[in-house]
């Protein structure tokens, strides 16, 4: 069976669509998503995103990432599924319901709001998730926030100069994190500006992390070294976040269709 796919991606987090909305695929194999992402011997991607029917939303949205574990949230690909769709929508995904409205060049998406508690994290025991007390080597001290997925956000001096790709591995699984972790370096870059690397949970370093730059943006604004909105840039560009305490987060940004093809399902499952 020959199946349709749009490449797509958000400041360079790269995604491939399957719009199942009004045909429906078979059910997901596991180890597909990992197979098409693959950049030598697939399509290749950061995440695979699945686009079916929704009993309570417009439509609903699924995430895989390219180490094939299906996950709740992802900033950039919602706009992306924004610029595709065309038109405002209400998308059911696996951290809640997101509104997406396009807007020209890409989308601005009401992401729904951060949890704090440790256990919606989710940690593995109770502690301040606003000032953890537990480090890594050069990073200590960070804040945790879920925005649909689970984020650790640490603030440093130069962000630009902590090698994530090196220590990343190992805080995406430590034990503290029963679901693993998206990790986020972040430091100031000027008022309401802030630099950010992030090493994804199961897609490892990407030029932009959609949920990363919200979590960061709320953590600053949570900590008093911010104020909404602000904007966040990334090795892939820049997201404007805006939040105030007790409301949903707003992200706004760029989206881009690549280009369009077909694959063969079952080289792939
Ligand atoms: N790139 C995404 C986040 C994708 C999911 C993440 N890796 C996770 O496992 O939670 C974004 O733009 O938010």
């Amino acid at each position: 069976m020959r199946v349709p796919f749009i490449k797509m991606h958000g400041l360079g987090n790269d995604f491939i669509v399957l719009d199942a909305r009004e045909t429906a695929l078979p059910a997901i194999p596991s180890n597909f998503a990992n197979r098409l992402a693959d950049r030598r011997e697939g399509i290749g991607c950061d995440q695979l995103i699945v686009l079916e029917p929704s009993d309570t939303c417009d439509f609903r949205m699924r995430i895989f990432n390219s180490d094939g574990s299906e996950v709740e949230a992802c900033g950039n690909a919602s706009r992306a599924v924004a610029l595709l769709h065309g038109q405002p929508a209400k998308v059911e995904t696996g951290g809640g319901a997101i509104t997406l409205e396009p807007a020209t060049g890409g989308a601005s998406v009401d992401m729904g709001s951060p949890k704090f508690e440790w256990d919606a994290i989710p940690l593995a025991y109770a502690m301040d998730t606003a000032n953890m007390p537990v480090g890594w080597d050069m990073l200590d001290a960070p804040m945790a926030v879920n925005v649909g997925n689970p984020h650790v956000i640490f603030f440093t001096d130069d962000a630009d100069a902590v090698d994530l790709a090196a220590i990343g591995p190992a805080i995406e699984t430590d034990p503290l994190f029963p679901e693993r972790i998206n990790v986020n370096v972040a430091s100031i870059a000027g008022d309401n500006h802030l630099t950010l690397h992030v090493w994804e949970r199961g897609a490892g370093l990407t030029r932009a992390c959609g949920t990363g730059a919200c979590a960061t943006a709320v953590a600053a604004i949570r900590k008093g070294i911010a104020k909404s909105p602000v904007t966040v840039t990334l090795p892939g560009g820049d997201l404007n976040i805006a939040w105030e305490q007790g409301g949903t987060i707003r992200m706004t940004g760029p989206a881009t269709e690549a280009f369009r093809g077909t694959f063969e399902w079952d080289d792939y499952s």
